[in-house]
């Protein structure tokens, strides 16, 4: 097609959609999915007066976003560097890599680079998956605490009644169990399952509705809603934090005292107290789930570059740092996230630049054997985040970190 008949085309959608004869979201089904975003840009465009020409500029087919959002227009364009390679070695991922950050922040990927250089000088860092799974919690409606009770009984005995109906919608999630909470007449049913290499939401709602089905043949209960906020996905819960949701992640090292001096120009006495004092009591009196500086910017940035879902940032934000002063005064320091919720496939890990991201780590797509390639990318975000954590009390200790952001980060 030429531009000027693409241009009629897209003349032709936008009279259309003002003549009320087509609705904005209805344009795919009338011409190509470029062709139907850039109508749908043009009369965004000629009814707010906005400019959308930057928007408009995106380097991929939009049919391959079709299954990750309605009402295109185009694309926002965040930036995305590299910090390291940074040596890991962990339960899936073993070796060195360049880690991909997409944000906006100045000096962030500068301090991240610089954790991971310390990280580097002292002989790597390690990372372990300690718990996976993904869930889903419905809530049941009950007469009363008794059918509350027949309910839970019914659900432990029939266990797998419900791991069979789930398996009957998905070749790779399997469930591991079901937790049951009663309030009054309602009983939330936690499910969890291993989703694989899939952060799994989809997998995960569409098979425990297939296990609500029998649930409510079975029983008196009547389901309420598919999700009952136990689960609990993109809100602050403690539930996260304690039980786990996705992937449960430790990264840790063990920093030489001179490593510390000569690259964190401070001492391991210094970054421990810190940590005591911001990253523990500072965030107990503020009755914060998340014992950390910033790792929410490493999963953040980490997140928008591989295609995984923003709002979940929330739970990834669960993380305690930790920091010691050996035997040897050395330092050790260590990032736990509860609840990172990761995959590598599925959602935004196929469309073009986030698998790019993903290849930059090796990770892109199903592993071998099936789960570890998320848990390796698991790995690598904790391990971003020691490195984040490390140079950011580092520079609360060295007192750089608002002269940092003033050479940096404007
Ligand atoms: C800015 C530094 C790193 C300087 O730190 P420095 O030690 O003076 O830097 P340097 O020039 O000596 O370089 C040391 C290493 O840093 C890295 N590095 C250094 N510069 C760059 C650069 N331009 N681009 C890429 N990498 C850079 C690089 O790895 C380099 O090693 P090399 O590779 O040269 O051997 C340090 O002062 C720092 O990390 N400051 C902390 C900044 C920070 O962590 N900001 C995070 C965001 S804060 C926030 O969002 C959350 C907050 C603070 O509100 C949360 C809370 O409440 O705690
Ligand atoms: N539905 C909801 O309530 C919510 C949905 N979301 C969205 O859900 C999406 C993520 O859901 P998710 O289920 O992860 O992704 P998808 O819905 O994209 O499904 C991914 C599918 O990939 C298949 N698959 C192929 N290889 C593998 C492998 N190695 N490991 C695991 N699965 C594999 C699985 O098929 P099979 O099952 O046949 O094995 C799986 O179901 C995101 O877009 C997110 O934004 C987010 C929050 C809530």
């Amino acid at each position: 097609m030429t531009d000027a008949e693409t241009d009629a085309n897209v003349a032709a959608l936008v009279t259309r959609v003002k003549d009320g004869e087509l609705r904005l979201h209805e344009l795919e089904q009338h011409a190509d999915a470029d062709t139907a975003t850039a109508a749908r840009r043009a009369l965004v465009s000629e009814e707010t007066d906005a400019s959308l020409e930057t928007i408009g500029s995106y380097g991929f087919p939009a049919a391959t976003a079709e299954p990750n959002i309605e009402n295109m227009i185009g694309a926002v364009q965040v930036p995305i560097g590299v910090v390291g390679p940074v040596s890991l070695s962990g339960g899936a991922f073993e070796g060195e890599s360049y880690l991909p950050l997409a944000t906006t922040e100045g000096a962030l990927l500068a301090s991240v680079n610089r954790g991971c250089s310390v990280i580097n000088r002292s002989g790597g860092a390690n990372a372990r998956v300690t718990k996976s799974g993904m869930t889903r919690a419905p809530v049941f409606r009950v007469r009363d605490v008794v059918e509350a009770e027949a309910l839970v009984s019914w659900v432990r005995d029939n266990n797998k009644a419900l791991v069979d109906a789930a398996a009957e919608t998905t070749n790779h999630g399997e469930l591991l169990d079901v937790t049951p909470y009663v309030v009054g007449n309602n009983v939330y049913l936690r499910f969890r399952y291993d989703t694989k290499d899939a952060m799994g939401m989809n997998m995960v709602t569409i098979a425990t509705k297939a296990a609500c089905d029998i649930i409510e043949n079975e029983t008196d209960a009547s389901l309420v809603a598919l999700s009952g906020n136990m689960c609990s996905d993109k809100k602050p819960a403690a539930v996260n934090a304690v039980e786990g949701r996705g992937r449960s992640v430790t990264a840790d090292v063990t920093i030489p005292r001179s490593v510390v001096e000569n690259s964190l120009h401070t001492t391991p006495e210094a970054i421990a107290e810190i940590n005591t004092r911001k990253n523990l009591i500072g965030s107990a009196k503020a009755a914060s789930l998340g014992f950390n500086a910033h790792v929410a910017n490493v999963v953040a940035a980490m997140f928008l570059a591989t295609g995984q879902d923003e709002a979940q940032v929330v739970e990834g934000a669960n993380a305690i740092t930790t920091a010691d002063v050996t035997a040897d005064g050395d330092l050790y320091f260590s990032v736990s996230i509860a609840s990172l919720e990761v995959g590598t496939v599925g959602g935004g890990t196929k469309l073009p630049t986030q698998a790019e991201a993903l290849d930059i780590l090796g990770v892109r797509g199903g592993g071998d054997p099936a789960g570890t390639n998320a848990d390796a990318l698991a790995e690598c975000i904790a391990t971003g985040a020691v490195a984040g954590e490390l140079s950011l009390l580092a520079a609360l200790g060295s007192r750089h970190l608002s002269s940092a952001h003033e050479s940096l980060g404007r």
